[in-house]
């Protein structure tokens, strides 16, 4: 359903232009439910920012359902069904939280729409979505703008970022529901080991490159042993000098 060709992404920092993605082949199948891990700044977010249009390869093509997206905006991959939960959803100050569930869903599901996410409606409808709502807040109403709507593929960046224990297997249910109505094809960016247990496939990044992926039982050994996960607390270098090694 959706196939990488030869993705490369380059970003720019001031002058300095970095490589974040490199040569990335990846296909997903249809009805399968992916968990995309790796070590931090392996360029997880970053995938899925391209694979959502948010950000432009440089070179390489992404082919969905047949048809080549890479020259895709935004909305015109969200029109073909491709949906991403954000990592850090972005505040939208000045907007009422019912008017951001609108733009997925009619008047009459939105107090269902926050139920299910385990909100009051009656306490959030009409506050706004801007930084007075705390991270754990913005993701469960982010998780309900995203399930309300119908997509054949959908990203959940960490959904488990800030979201209390005692919720997230709840919300981790909502996801599984909408994945087992079937036609769509998840991919859940996670560093949760409950998660990567429920998936079909574990995907592992690290240094911008597809380093493996397969079962649990044989990623999380990999993991240990891949010397781009380690704590990089010793990386050489004296702390009077930037260069390492
Ligand atoms: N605008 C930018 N300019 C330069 N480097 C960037 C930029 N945005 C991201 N990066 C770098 O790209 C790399 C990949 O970042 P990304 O957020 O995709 O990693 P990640 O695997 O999602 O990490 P985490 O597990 O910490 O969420 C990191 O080293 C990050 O510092």
């Amino acid at each position: 359903m959706l196939k990488l060709e030869s993705v490369y992404l380059h970003l720019k920092n001031g002058h300095e232009d970095f490589s974040i993605l490199e040569d990335i082949n990846l296909e997903l199948e249809n009805n399968k439910f992916y968990a995309l891990t790796g070590p931090n700044g392996g360029g997880k977010t970053s995938l899925a920012k391209v694979i959502m249009g948010i950000y432009k390869n440089d070179k390489g093509r992404l082919i969905f359902d047949g048809e080549d997206i890479t020259n895709l905006s935004i909305t015109e991959r969200a029109k073909v069904g491709i949906s991403y939960a954000f990592q850090n959803p972005p505040r939208f100050k000045g907007m009422k939280i019912k008017d951001l569930l609108k733009i997925s869903a009619d008047e009459s599901s939105l107090r269902a729409m926050l139920r299910a996410v385990g909100l009051c409606p009656q306490d959030y409808l009409d506050r706004e979505c801007d930084a007075s709502l705390s991270g754990g807040e913005m993701k469960r109403i982010e998780l309900a703008t995203v399930l309300a709507r119908p997509s054949k593929l959908v990203i959940y960046d960490e959904p488990e970022a800030g979201v209390d224990l005692w919720s997230f297997e709840n919300l981790l249910q909502l996801i599984r529901n909408y994945h087992k109505k079937g036609n769509v094809t998840s991919v859940v960016i996670t560093h949760h080991e409950r998660v990567l247990s429920l998936a079909d496939e574990i995907i592992l990044l690290a240094d911008g490159k597809i380093a493996e992926r397969g079962s649990k039982d044989k990623i999380l050994p990999l993991i240990q042993k891949d010397s781009r996960c380690c704590w990089q607390a010793n990386c050489g270098g004296n702390d009077n000098e930037i260069e390492c090694y």
